[in-house]
């Protein structure tokens, strides 16, 4: 059981981190941290731009001092006269200490308030992203992968920008040791770059060996998050127990977190020998640079003063390279994830809803033209060639076998799904045509699987859009819905919080939330209202309530019910039977109860098994 990159393209992304590609994206991740960093706080920005660039000032200014300090004490005289002369130099050498210390507490205060406001932001942006997508991009792997994967780079946004401080930090300073070393010697500068380039090289390749033995896990560590899902929470807290899985489960957990682990290992041991085979090259090359300096310094080439600060500006060089090599390549490491984000938002993973612009009015009509649908992944048609007229006032039914095609068709209607081929039409308008949050404005849906938001009882109803006439017309849908009985039993009426884990929050049992998720159906004032199994949970007056209301509700609008309750049906005014995706009878309760065909026999099983019902006592009958 692992998940699978199908197309191998973020492994072939990582395999591309060498040197040179590092050196050539490090100046774009610097920008795009700072680029989301002046989003959300300009004046932090500024002034961690400002301080880093002083600090590199003062830093060579520093190395200066040391130059002269070095220069005055090691000339001819008395001790006193040369302290005396070299006490500018020193007074300089302090002050630049002490605001280079200040301004590393600038700088380290900036960044921990930018971070965490830009892993919210760039969160914030996903969640954005995702919200803008057709609702078919779920039923892709690629969709599902790249948003996970997007997700992570959301969460690393944050270390990019102490990554890009510290980059920016190990630059100036390697500039300021540079300028300094330069003019010391030329021939010092080239030989401590070419000396660290074995490390530079090291380092690079074992963070691509990290990055890709992650990227290997990938697909497990999403297993994982799956599995911790389904074990602490409440979901399936039951069956686990009850279904005595705990063993399995955690078995299974343990047997993917022992796969990751060789992964990390094997990873690990190679970066390892890696960076032990650069520092070995690096230490080689510095003894090289450092014997070049003696040997300046015994053929007279430089003076006691230059050789002194070369010292200082070495050390300063040689550190400033290994932090831009190995920051740089941990934040190469973040800017893959970060491309993951960024990839995912410009093309919200190849599903950002792109329709027309026309507003339509809540329906009079809605025409499905020859319609086929079919999923992602799927060998066959969900729906195949299917035709239907909708009209406001009347109340259709959709009934037929699982998996006939009912749920599709009436997402179809509702503008969720686009269809494959052929055309939805409201009022003459293609689904495809309409802007979309413009035409879900005219729909109210009760899915089988509805939400139970942990929102008070008020929210659930109106789902955070309040109407002019306040909590009267909650209560009114309340009402219809059979809610009503249900908020009076709760504390707090309709503030009463739905989710048990919070604090004064109630559950409430399976029929109870129907009812709550009809009762927001009813709300809202739409022209198209589908119904998927509405009453799988009431109870037989709650349900008897239910169907007696939709003839009401039809009178203004469209009303779309999909039902396995074939003796409810006869509310219909028609009843459509699909069978394996196609229309195969259409007509009234009484046409189709009197013709033979696949209605007769599905009503023939529901009047058989009441039948049965009424003929056989149930178990406390029994008992008596
Ligand atoms: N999101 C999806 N991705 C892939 N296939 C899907 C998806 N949803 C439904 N299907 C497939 O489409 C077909 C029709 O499913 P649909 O949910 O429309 O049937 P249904 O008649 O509503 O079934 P039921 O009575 O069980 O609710 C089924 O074969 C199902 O496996």
């Amino acid at each position: 059981m692992r998940f699978v990159d199908v197309t191998g393209s973020r492994e072939a992304a990582g395999r591309s981190i060498r040197l040179l590609d590092m050196a050539r994206r490090l100046p774009q991740l610097v920008r795009r941290s700072l680029g989301l960093a002046w989003r959300v706080d300009r004046p932090a920005t500024v002034g961690l731009l400002a301080c880093q660039t002083l600090s590199g000032v003062v830093q060579a200014m520093g190395l200066l001092a040391i130059s002269g300090t070095l220069t005055a004490l090691l000339s001819s005289g008395d001790v006193l006269h040369r302290l005396v002369q070299a006490w500018p130099s020193l007074a300089l050498l302090a002050g630049a200490a002490a605001v280079r210390a200040v301004l590393g507490i600038t700088v380290s205060w900036l960044s921990s308030r930018l971070g965490p406001l830009m892993t919210r932001e760039a969160e914030q942006m996903l969640l954005d992203g995702c919200t803008g997508v057709e609702l078919c991009a779920y039923d892709e792997p690629d969709f599902n992968r790249d948003r996970e994967a997007a997700d992570r780079g959301a969460q690393v946004t944050g270390d990019l920008i102490n990554e890009g401080q510290d980059l920016i930090a190990s630059a100036a300073s390697f500039l300021a040791g540079a300028v300094v070393l330069a003019g010391v010697h030329p021939v010092l500068l080239p030989m401590l770059v070419a000396a660290s380039l074995p490390q530079a090289v090291a380092q690079v390749s074992a963070a691509r060996v990290r990055y890709l033995a992650n990227l290997r896990s990938n697909g497990d560590y999403r297993l994982l998050a799956m599995l911790r899902w389904h074990i602490y929470t409440k979901d399936a807290a039951d069956q686990i127990r009850a279904g005595t899985m705990a063993g399995f489960l955690s078995g299974r957990y343990r047997q993917t977190v022992a796969r990751i682990n060789r992964e990390d290992r094997a990873a690990a041991d190679k970066g390892a020998r890696m960076s032990l085979a650069g520092a070995a090259c690096g230490g080689l090359g510095s003894a090289i640079v450092w014997a070049a300096v003696v040997g300046l310094l015994a053929t007279g080439r430089i003076s006691v003063g230059h050789a002194g600060t070369a010292v200082f500006a070495l050390q300063t060089v040689g550190q400033s390279v290994r932090g831009l090599v190995s920051i740089g390549s941990r934040a190469m490491r973040t800017g893959l994830y970060m491309d993951d984000w960024t990839r995912f938002l410009d093309r919200a993973g190849g599903f950002r809803m792109r329709r027309g612009t026309c507003r339509p009015a809540s329906p009079e009509r809605i025409e499905i033209e020859a319609v086929c649908h079919r999923y992602a992944g799927k060998g066959g048609d969900a729906l195949a060639n299917v035709s239907l007229t909708l009209r406001r006032g009347e109340v259709t039914a959709l009934v037929g076998y699982n998996g006939s095609g009912k749920s599709t068709l009436s997402k179809l209607a509702c503008g969720l799904y686009l269809p494959t081929e052929g055309r939805v039409l409201w009022d003459g308008t293609p689904t495809g045509d309409a802007d979309p949050h413009a035409l879900w404005q005219h729909v109210a849906l009760v899915p089988q699987d509805y939400a139970r938001w942990p929102l008070t009882v008020r929210e659930n109803i109106t789902l955070g859009q309040p109407s002019s006439r306040g909590d009267t017309a909650v209560r009114e849908a309340c009402e219809a819905a059979g809610a009503d009985e249900v908020v009076d039993k709760l504390g707090a009426g309709l503030d009463t919080l739905l989710a048990r884990e919070w604090l004064n929050g109630e559950e409430l049992s399976g029929g109870q939330w129907q009812r709550i998720a009809l009762g927001r159906a009813f709300f809202r004032q739409a022209g198209l209202l589908v119904l998927d199994e509405p009453t799988a949970n009431l109870d037989p007056r709650a349900e008897y309530r239910i169907f007696q209301r939709l003839r009401d509700l039809a009178r203004d609008r469209i009303v779309l019910l999909v039902t396995h309750r074939i003796t409810n049906v006869a509310v219909a005014d028609r009843i459509v039977v699909l069978d394996e995706g196609a229309v195969v009878q259409e007509g009234t309760y009484q046409e189709l109860a009197r013709q033979p065909g696949l209605f007769r026999q599905l009503l023939s099983y529901q009047v058989t098994s009441d039948a049965d019902d009424e003929k056989q006592p149930g178990p406390g009958l029994r008992r008596r």
